[in-house]
């Protein structure tokens, strides 16, 4: 038997799936590492962190399944998108990575806009200028750390970066180039028009591939430390959300997915790159070749749930918190939480605002909390369900993916608050059998990415709304809504007061 195997960067770990012909996941391993957060708004992690874990995760993953290293043939990745890792001529990290989830960079974003005009960059990134894209946080470098701008000779996204360690061959592959701010969208190029207007030198971006390309073999020392062949064929592979949604099988019109991760993502299908989303979402390349998705992003989904857990109920464990969850009525006795808590990103494109619970009562307990916060980051991810909708697409489920995945009343949870049939995978692990498929495609055991996920996406339930639930959740999150406008300008205040 021959097997492939999917790395997925996330934020949180880096997570390896050993996945057979048969789209059977055959190993798992999963090797965290830390965020580093020193100041609010920051967070950065170190890109040799990434590398020796994932060398780790390579090894134990067929060590664990039992199966024979040689039988390995090819292997591909998904990686959070967006982070900063710049290189020396030499091919040494200049600093940590900057992260999707950093958003010092406001200033940069207005310098953006105005340099190159938004009319100008909707016209070709396609995207507003938001402080989690790449373009912001090199502008920062350049203007706050310029000593370290000027070692720089190229930048690589997280996922690139340990390909490139693991390969030897620098490369970018379009989907996560497209999170930059620097990609002509639709050309597939860099936008020597972008680069020009904010004096970035274009021999910084490295040569892009698409995320279904060959880029080279192991190199002979990553291949002893992992066990595998030298001769593993290794693939470009794409951004975390569209290695989710290849995995999810989103790769048709009238198909969405819903993550949640340490961010929590809605995604929808786009066969065209040519139409005009005013920014309202993000507007990105597929996995698929001449393939886009739209998406509207929490930056704080998941992680809103860790804080919570790490500070309120370290020694629980995830799925019995929301076990304890579940057991508060809908609405979690009149609490309301906004996940706003590294700032927000859809639909409120703000770096100041700063998450609330309304509606403390003495009656209520810690798992009155719990409640809120999980409906409070799924009313978050209902905001993009509700703009994609209303983009004229006709959805009639959405497929759930990441660690929130995991939970069976979180999913009926999702049900609820979409009013929409929330479609449960046997493995929520989307991005890591994206990835797997993006290399299962490229050994040529399939000869597309739809083919492969018809073989490979296995359902393993369907969670139906329930229309009480779907009634009393419509009245909360109207409430909901009116959290942002409220308190918008007191967060603004507080700012000075954050560490
Ligand atoms: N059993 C569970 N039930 C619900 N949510 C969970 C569970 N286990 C983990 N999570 C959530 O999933 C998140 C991690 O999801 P994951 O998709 O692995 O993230 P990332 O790709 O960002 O590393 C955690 O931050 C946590 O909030
Ligand atoms: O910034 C975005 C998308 O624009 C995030 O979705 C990152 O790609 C990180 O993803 P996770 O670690 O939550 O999977």
């Amino acid at each position: 038997m021959e097997y492939v195997i999917g790395v997925d960067l996330g934020t949180s770990a880096v997570k390896v799936l050993l996945v057979d012909r048969n789209g059977q996941v055959r190993g798992e391993w999963t090797e965290s590492y830390p965020l580093y957060q020193p100041h609010s708004g920051y967070s950065e992690q170190r890109p040799d962190d990434w590398v020796e874990k994932t060398i780790v995760a390579l090894r134990r993953v067929w060590e664990t399944a039992g199966i024979s290293p040689e039988s390995v043939v090819g292997l591909s990745f998904s990686g959070q998108m967006h982070g900063l890792v710049l290189l020396d001529g030499d091919g040494n990290v200049v600093r940590n990575a900057i992260l999707w989830n950093d958003t010092r960079t406001t200033a940069e974003c207005r310098e953006i806009e105005e340099k190159v005009g938004r009319k100008a960059l909707l016209a070709t990134a396609k995207n507003e200028a938001l402080e989690g894209f790449t373009l912001p946080k090199l502008l920062w470098v350049k203007k706050h750390e310029p000593h370290l701008y000027e070692r720089a000779r190229t930048f690589l996204l997280p996922k690139d970066y340990v390909r490139f360690r693991l390969t030897g061959h620098i490369a970018m592959d379009v989907s996560d180039a497209a999170g930059t701010l620097l990609l002509d969208i639709e050309k597939k190029t860099w936008s020597e028009e972008i680069a020009r207007a904010v004096d970035v030198d274009l021999a910084l971006c490295p040569p892009l591939v698409e995320a279904t390309a060959l880029v080279g073999t192991l190199r002979p020392d990553v291949a002893e430390q992992t066990g595998l062949p030298a001769s593993v064929k290794v693939f470009a592979g794409g951004a975390d959300n569209a290695c989710g949604a290849v995995g999810a099988g989103i790769l048709a019109e009238g198909k969405m997915m819903s993550s949640i991760g340490t961010s929590g993502v809605v995604l929808a299908y786009e066969q065209s790159g040519e139409k005009d989303f005013a920014g309202r979402v993000h507007y990105f390349n597929h996995a698929e070749p001449d393939a886009y998705y739209i998406m509207g992003v929490t930056l704080a989904a998941g992680y809103s749930f860790d804080w919570w857990k790490r500070t309120f109920a370290e020694d629980v464990p995830f799925a019995e918190i929301v076990k304890r969850a579940a057991e508060s009525p809908i609405g979690a006795n009149g609490l309301l939480f906004t996940p706003y808590l590294v700032g927000e990103r859809t639909p409120y494109a703000d770096a100041d605002i700063r998450g609330s619970f309304i509606g403390i009562d003495s009656a209520q307990t810690k798992w009155d909390f719990a409640r809120a916060v999980i409906e409070g980051i799924t009313f978050s991810l209902n905001e993009s369900v509700e703009i994609i909708k209303a983009s004229s697409k006709t959805i009639d489920s959405v497929v759930s993916i990441g660690g929130g995945a995991k939970s069976a009343e979180w999913l009926q949870i999702q049900a609820d608050i979409f009013g929409i049939p929330v479609e449960k995978l046997k493995n929520e692990q989307g991005p890591g059998l994206g990835a797997a498929m993006i290399a299962a495609c490229g050994v040529g055991w399939f000869d597309s990415l739809n083919q492969c996920a018809d073989a490979f996406k296995q359902v393993d339930a369907v969670v139906e709304p329930q229309s009480d639930a779907v009634a009393k959740y419509k009245e909360l999150f109207s409430i909901y809504r009116d959290v942002y406008p409220y308190t918008k300008e007191m967060a603004k205040r507080l700012k000075a007061f954050r560490p």
